[in-house]
């Protein structure tokens, strides 16, 4: 018989974890650090839970869901449910933070893009030895947790599909399912009523076979003699094919993303949804008037009120922003502002179903190209470097001293001048450091940003940022995406003044250091009244300025990172070549002011990049450095078409792993094993600010010496 449980009227499918204060991020440094016990890092976990529990309740929310929160990633939790623990971390003194970070001896797992988010997750490692065993730990514990302070709770976790697919693996499906089983049945003994499983793969084109895994899978779970009522969540898309799959199982509940996809027109007449109408990925107000149509236009036997994902991807409150201009804050909402459009969505009055209100867009705007010499040409204009050209991908760690500086000109304790001299003497400090390393082509190393991002936003117009808008990217790092409210335009340079100092302190090239236009728009929170495809245009015309600025101050080689590239495209295929087609457009609609003898340079990284690797050759950027290391050289068996340079990384700069130089030389012969020896440039995965100066030396020193010995048989 299956589970007669109502499913409450209002939810959100997870919740941000990092502490409206960023308590845990500061948790987990301290223990990383050795500063404190893993007995404390835990307390402030359960303080943080607690204060979730307690803000969402005390908001009007009655669902609440657990196991949302994790130390550092939920995919990785879910590995370590199901006992995917590789062997060779049993026995590291912290296996947990071993897989999620590595330790002296052994590399960590490979980390990625969660589907078309800036949060990244744990790669799960699953080969044929893998042995899949329930440790049911976390989510029973939470669910204890939560009920001694009287709060019931729905355990969400990675369902089945998704978890396997992401690790590459789903021809495990058969021996998966017997520990989620046996969670769902230790669920059902705790007393639980729901659980939610999160299936967001289920939102890609998935193939027939796929899709027949998804059928058995729900089918074998719905078959649990005594176990929870089972809500199947599907965010970030339209479940397409397989919502009709999923409809045929015993599935008690779906969950359906109502902004990103469209109201159904399967029959749910069987099932509960969930329907997300609070949108868990911008930071507008909902439309009342959309979200009450979308709901009332759903058949199902009973329809609930839900954000479209987790809200992880959205800072805590606006609470914490006095210092946004009011009439802007009026149409915000952060996490706690959205918890309250959904309780108050569900106590609305329904209207009878009619049409959804279109949100109507103005049409797109029209773009000339100016097209630069071809690449031989440019190639032969430009400097002239040693073979295997050193370099490094633009940040040097980020000092507390620096961060500390950047906050006292906030508080106005310390003059902007006295500040900016700190940023110099950085600078020539990063300098030094380059040369005395023996990298051939320098940077300045970006001290003067907080973020990639959010610096460009500050100095153009047409942005807001925030003060707390934290928002977790991975483990303890976080961003604060800014807001894209209005028409973006460069009132004045942004980095010639710090490029050129640089490029005064040295007679070795400096590289001029920007972020491109689909970045900055992919890692903010973007206007929804403009197709996507116009805001990037505004910002690439930003950047063209900044590149034609910094040319005529000097600069020959100039670095327009694109590692959003692969972020933004499109979960379904029929979608992607129309965005990959605007999405190069407006590169090099920001580079292609630039002469041929100035050198251009792009950077991605973390992104499964051999999947649009045309698309990257389409930049027609002089040279591309790209993520490598991390993920064992995979992507070198992708480039050999690839017509220009490029540096696979090296060295892994997510991880405080020192690199070998043995290991470095092993990465390196396989790059010119795989690519014209000409063509290749050394350098890391990604930028540096996340490591320190000790790291740093040593990892570059190794890269150095290794690039040496492969220079010595040219
Ligand atoms: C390259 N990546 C980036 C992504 N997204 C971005 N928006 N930016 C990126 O660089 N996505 C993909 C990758 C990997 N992701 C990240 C994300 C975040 C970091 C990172 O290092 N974040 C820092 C915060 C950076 C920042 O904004 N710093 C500010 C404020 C610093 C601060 O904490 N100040 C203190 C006060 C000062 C003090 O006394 O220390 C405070 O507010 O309490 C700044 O520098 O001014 C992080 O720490 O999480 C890396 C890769
Ligand atoms: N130039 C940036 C790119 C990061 S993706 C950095 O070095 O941090
Ligand atoms: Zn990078």
């Amino acid at each position: 018989m299956s589970p007669t449980a109502v499913f409450p009227a209002s939810t959100v499918l997870g919740y941000p974890r990092i502490g409206p204060r960023r308590e845990l991020k500061r948790a987990l440094e301290s223990y990383w650090a050795g500063r404190s016990t893993r007995a404390e890092l835990d307390r402030v976990g359960a303080e943080l839970r607690e204060r979730t529990w307690r803000r969402l309740a005390e908001l009007g929310l009655d669902g609440l869901p657990s196991n949302t929160f994790s130390l550092y990633d939920h995919v990785l939790d879910t590995a370590v449910l199901l006992g995917a623990v590789p062997k060779r971390y049993r026995d590291a003194a912290d296996p947990y933070f071993a897989m999620a970070r590595g330790t002296e001896e052994l590399a960590p797992l490979r980390m990625t893009k969660w589907f078309d988010t800036n949060y990244h997750y744990i790669v799960p490692e699953i080969g044929p030895e893998t042995v899949f065993e329930l440790d049911a730990a976390k989510p029973l514990g939470e669910v204890r947790e939560a009920r001694a302070l009287g709060y019931e709770t729905r355990p969400v976790v990675v369902g089945p599909v998704t978890f396997l697919l992401l690790g590459g693996a789903l021809d495990r499906l058969d021996d998966v399912l017997g520990p989620y089983e046996e969670l769902l049945a230790a669920l059902a003994a705790e007393g639980v009523a729901w659980v939610q499983l999160d299936e967001p793969a289920l939102v890609g084109d998935r193939t027939p076979e796929e899709l027949d895994a998804v059928r058995r899978a729900y089918e074998r779970l719905g078959a649990v003699t005594a176990r929870p009522a089972l809500l199947v969540a599907a965010p970030y898309g339209d479940l397409g094919e397989a919502l009709p799959v999923l409809a045929g199982t015993p599935v008690e509940a779906v969950g359906l993303d109502l902004v990103r996809g469209g109201v159904p027109a399967v029959d749910l007449t069987s099932k509960t949804v969930v329907a997300g109408v609070v949108s868990g990925r911008d930071v507008w107000r909902t439309s009342q008037e959309r979200a009450l149509a979308a709901l009332a236009a759903v058949r199902a036997s009973r329809v609930t009120v839900s954000t479209s994902c987790s809200l992880l991807h959205v800072p805590y409150t606006l609470a914490a922003e006095p210092g946004l201009d009011p009439a802007l804050k009026e149409r915000l909402a952060f996490a706690e502002e959205k918890v309250a459009e959904v309780v108050a969505l569900a106590a609305a009055d329904r209207p009878a179903a009619g049409r959804i209100p279109e949100v109507s867009v103005p049409p797109a705007a029209p773009v000339a190209l100016e097209e630069r010499g071809p690449y031989a040409v440019r190639a032969a204009a430009q400097l002239t470097l040693p073979p295997l050209p050193t370099t490094t991908i633009g940040s040097f760690p980020q000092t507390g001293e620096l961060r500390a500086a950047r906050a006292a000109v906030l508080a106005g304790t310390l003059p902007q001048a006295d500040y900016e001299q700190r940023v110099e003497a950085e600078i020539e400090r990063v300098i030094r450091l380059q040369e005395r390393l023996g990298l051939d082509v320098l940077v300045h190393g970006e001290p003067e940003r907080n973020d990639m991002v959010q610096y460009f936003a500050e100095h153009l117009d047409g942005f807001a940022v925030t003060g707390n808008g934290w928002v977790q990217s991975y483990g303890s790092r976080c961003t604060r995406p800014p807001i894209l409210h209005g028409d973006v335009a460069r009132p004045a340079p942004i980095t010639v003044r710090w490029a050129t100092y640089a490029q005064s302190l040295t007679d070795r090239p400096v590289k001029g250091m920007l972020t491109g236009p689909v970045t900055i728009v992919a890692w903010s929170f973007v206007r929804d009244d403009l197709p996507l495809r116009d805001v990037v245009f505004q910002v690439a015309d930003a950047i063209r300025d900044e590149v034609r600025d910094l040319e005529a101050a000097g600069v020959r080689i100039i670095q327009v990172d694109e590692p959003a590239l692969r972020e933004l495209l499109p979960l379904r295929r029929a979608a992607q070549s129309d965005y990959l087609e605007w999405a190069v457009a407006a590169y090099r609609r920001a580079t292609s002011g630039a002469s041929d003898h100035t050198q251009i340079h792009t950077h991605l990284c973390y992104s499964d990049a051999d999947q649009i690797l045309a698309a990257i050759d389409g930049l027609d950027a002089d040279v591309t450095t790209i993520e490598s290391a991390r993920s064992g050289g995979r992507i070198l068996g992708s480039v050999p078409g690839f017509g220009r340079g490029l540096g696979p990384g090296v060295y892994d700069i997510h991880s405080p792993r020192v690199p070998a130089v043995d290991e470095v030389e092993a990465l390196l012969r396989r790059t010119v094993e795989a690519l014209p020896v000409e063509r290749v440039w050394v350098n890391p995965d990604c930028g540096l600010k996340t490591r320190t100066y000790e790291e740093v030396e040593a990892s570059l020193t190794n890269v150095i010496t290794a690039t040496r010995r492969l220079r010595a048989e040219l």
